[in-house]
């Protein structure tokens, strides 16, 4: 998978010569290409922003940078002798009215083979880049959760960790994705738990003591309706909604 980001930030984007999302890089799995937005800007302060048309508060990133830089990635993409019948790459745009990113959509952006991100400031980017590439291709708006940053950049590295490790060959241990695959019934992780079997006399549950593989696979399974219920009732499925809670750990 190739992921291009383009932004005025390029430095947030150093956390991703880290930790799983780095070796991927280094082992050729994902191929990260940081971009910055100023180097498509040509005057003298390489400015990327004006004031908002119609007046208002703050500054909007205006069109012919994104352009510039936007057209490059996907001209090169496009020279790289894309596959016949391969889509275009999808452009992500992080932005606070965008579709909530779930993992839902992190698996189905896993099977891209390009993605290209672009990460706004200010009070965001000019339409006209949205409707211009939407015309050419595939856009998606994408939000990470009801609640405002001051830009795209943490998103998308919280978008490019949740896709980056379900490409092949990232995680180790392909076992905990297909766990996380069951998760696609919505439901929210069961509470973990290791060594010492007692920490300031507080017991590990006898039952993951047990060996009993049967009883410790229910035991997670009811830990993980009880806590769905708890947090997040809207996600439990039709035919576990209802029930008389459990005893549950604090979350
Ligand atoms: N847009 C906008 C905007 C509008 C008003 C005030 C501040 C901003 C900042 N901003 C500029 C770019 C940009 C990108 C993504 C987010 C973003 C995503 C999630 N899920 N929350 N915030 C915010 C972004």
């Amino acid at each position: 998978m190739r992921i291009d980001v383009v932004t005025i930030f390029p430095g947030y984007f150093d956390a991703l010569e880290l930790s799983l999302l780095g070796k991927a890089r280094r082992r050729g799995l994902i191929d990260v290409r940081v971009h910055d937005l100023r180097d498509s800007a040509h005057d003298k302060h390489r400015t990327v922003d004006d004031t908002p048309s119609g007046g208002g508060a703050g500054m909007v990133m205006t069109p012919e940078p994104w352009g510039e830089a936007l057209d490059a990635i996907l001209a090169e993409g496009a020279e790289a002798d894309r596959p016949a019948g391969e889509p275009e790459p999808l452009l992500l745009f992080p932005s606070p009215a965008g579709e909530v990113f779930t993992q839902r959509m992190a698996r189905e952006l896993a099977e891209e083979r390009h993605l290209v991100f672009g990460c706004g400031r200010y009070e965001g980017i000019d339409q006209r880049v949205f409707d211009e590439y939407a015309e050419r291709g595939r856009v998606r708006l994408v939000s990470i959760g009801d609640y405002v940053l001051n830009g795209g950049e943490v998103a998308a590295i919280a978008m490019i960790e949740a896709i980056g490790r379900l490409v092949p060959g990232v995680v180790g241990n392909p076992d905990s994705l297909v766990e996380e695959s069951h998760e696609a019934d919505g439901l929210l992780e069961y509470p973990s738990y290791t060594k010492p079997a007692v920490w300031r006399g507080r017991e590990v549950p006898p039952v993951l003591l047990s060996g009993d593989h049967a009883a410790v696979e229910a035991w997670r399974r009811e830990q993980r309706i009880e806590r769905t219920r708890r947090v997040r009732p809207e996600l439990l499925p039709r035919e576990l909604r209802g029930g008389a809670p459990g005893r549950h750990a604090a979350d």
